[in-house]
């Protein structure tokens, strides 16, 4: 019997010729991510060794810098394990900082056909990169550390066909939250992309699509491999030896075809996005106080980028409050190299440190009167600070705009204002 992406790269890793629905699969995974929310006390219960120091990477990424003792005493816990253990792939407060899945994508710790795990929903982000990559608890991390081993039950998997291209301001949270808002919840289920549109889109772009595939309960969000992988992981001296195609025949719960060029710019509305979401025209006009570009889905380079052509020579509204967070220090530094950053900062906005920051609540919260367009990862009530905030999540485009316009709104680029905007 054929099998999808996830069945295949399971059974790789497993005792299993073929796996299918309702299967367990005990698997030998491939790379290991705690973060350092792993490291409260709580939370944590220290594994005298390790399966292989080599194959565990530890991101600090969701409280940093430390911003009170109970946290820094969490990272020193974090920092004497990493020492004790031999552990080299190491991220702490610092130069190598950044939010773990863009870390894992910019180095790259997530490779084709390969079982990456970490204690955190959107793990399935490193799916654009054909891994099976999927969040899990601190209990079983633990289990990982110490064995090497971990299991994961099959689901059914769900095809999503992209054909066409995205139209010219149109991004692939787009895409995302028109999936959401059109299919609803994917739980218990394995989503798999591919088809000719594919080859369209950028890391990225696949990278943001994988990441919120969370939000919609996923279990792997998995990526065909192709030309454009095989080339970002050349870059980085990564071969596709073991890539992953889905058999011809492969058995899918559901098949799903997506024009591209269809998709809209879309608004995920508070509180969650499934089966919530609406074009942004037909939210024009709420006024906004706070605007958040960064997190795991929109902190990439593309994300800056695309807010800076937006931004640049122009002021952000003076009732709104812009944050943006690179996903990484290197992100934050090739910014400051195409003079994205000073863009930004003379357009308004302020550039923090790179972390999970707002999207995760635990800084720059929201109060009770606030109303925020994000293209973070989350929207549920008192996510980022009151649960009387409330919070729209969009692309890092919509949400320049609209913090250009102190309301949320679709806008236009640039060049075409220029045609339309009277000296
Ligand atoms: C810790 C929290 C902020 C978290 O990172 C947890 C998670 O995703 O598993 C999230 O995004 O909700």
């Amino acid at each position: 019997m054929g099998m999808t992406i996830a069945e295949k790269i399971l059974a790789r890793h497993s005792a299993h010729d073929v796996l299918a629905p309702g299967d367990l699969a005990v698997v030998e995974v491939d790379t290991a991510v705690p973060l350092d929310l792993n490291f409260y006390p709580e939370a944590w219960s220290e594994p005298v060794s390790v399966f292989d120091p080599d194959k565990v990477v530890v991101i600090f990424d969701h409280i940093v810098p430390a911003p009170n003792h109970r946290v820094a005493e969490s990272l020193e816990r974090g920092r004497a394990f990493v020492e004790r253990l031999g552990i080299t792939r190491f991220h702490d407060v610092g130069a190598r900082q950044g939010i773990c899945h863009q870390v894992i994508a910019d180095v790259p710790y997530a490779r084709p056909g390969e079982i990456l795990v970490c204690c955190d929903s959107h793990t399935c982000s490193s799916g654009a990169f054909n891994c099976a990559a999927r969040g899990i608890g601190t209990p079983e991390l633990i289990y990982v550390l110490a064995k090497g081993r971990t299991w994961f039950q099959v689901g059914p998997t769900i095809r999503y066909d992209l054909l066409g291209e995205l139209r010219d301001g149109v991004t692939t949270k787009d895409l995302f939250l028109h999936i959401a808002g059109t299919y609803g919840d994917h739980v218990g289920c394995n989503v798999e992309f591919g088809g000719p549109g594919l080859a369209s889109l950028t890391i990225d772009q696949r990278r943001t699509l994988c990441t919120m595939c969370a939000e919609i309960s996923a279990e792997f969000a998995i990526m065909e491999p192709d030309e454009v992988l095989a080339a970002y992981m050349a870059e980085r001296g990564v071969g596709m030896d073991n890539a992953v195609w889905p058999d011809a025949d492969a058995v899918y719960q559901d098949s799903r075809a997506i024009d591209l060029s269809a998709i809209q710019p879309m608004v995920g509305l508070p509180d969650s996005v499934v089966g919530n979401t609406a074009p942004v025209a037909s939210v024009e006009g709420v006024p906004i106080t706070r605007a958040f570009v960064g997190s795991c889905s929109n902190g990439t380079l593309e994300d800056l980028r695309e807010v800076a052509a937006v931004l640049a020579g122009r002021r952000v509204h003076p009732g709104v409050q812009l944050l943006v967070t690179p996903g990484s220090q290197e992100i934050h530094r090739r910014a400051l190299a195409e003079g994205i950053v000073a863009t930004l900062i003379d357009a308004g906005a302020l550039i923090t440190t790179s972390s999970c920051g707002m999207c995760a609540g635990f800084v720059n919260a929201l109060s009770a009167k606030d109303v925020c367009i994000a293209s973070s990862t989350r929207n549920f009530k008192g996510r980022m600070g009151h649960p009387d905030a409330r919070i729209h999540l969009a692309s890092s485009r919509t949400v320049a705009l609209s913090a250009l316009a102190g309301h949320i709104t679709a806008g236009t680029r640039r060049p075409q204002d220029a045609e339309v905007t009277p000296a």
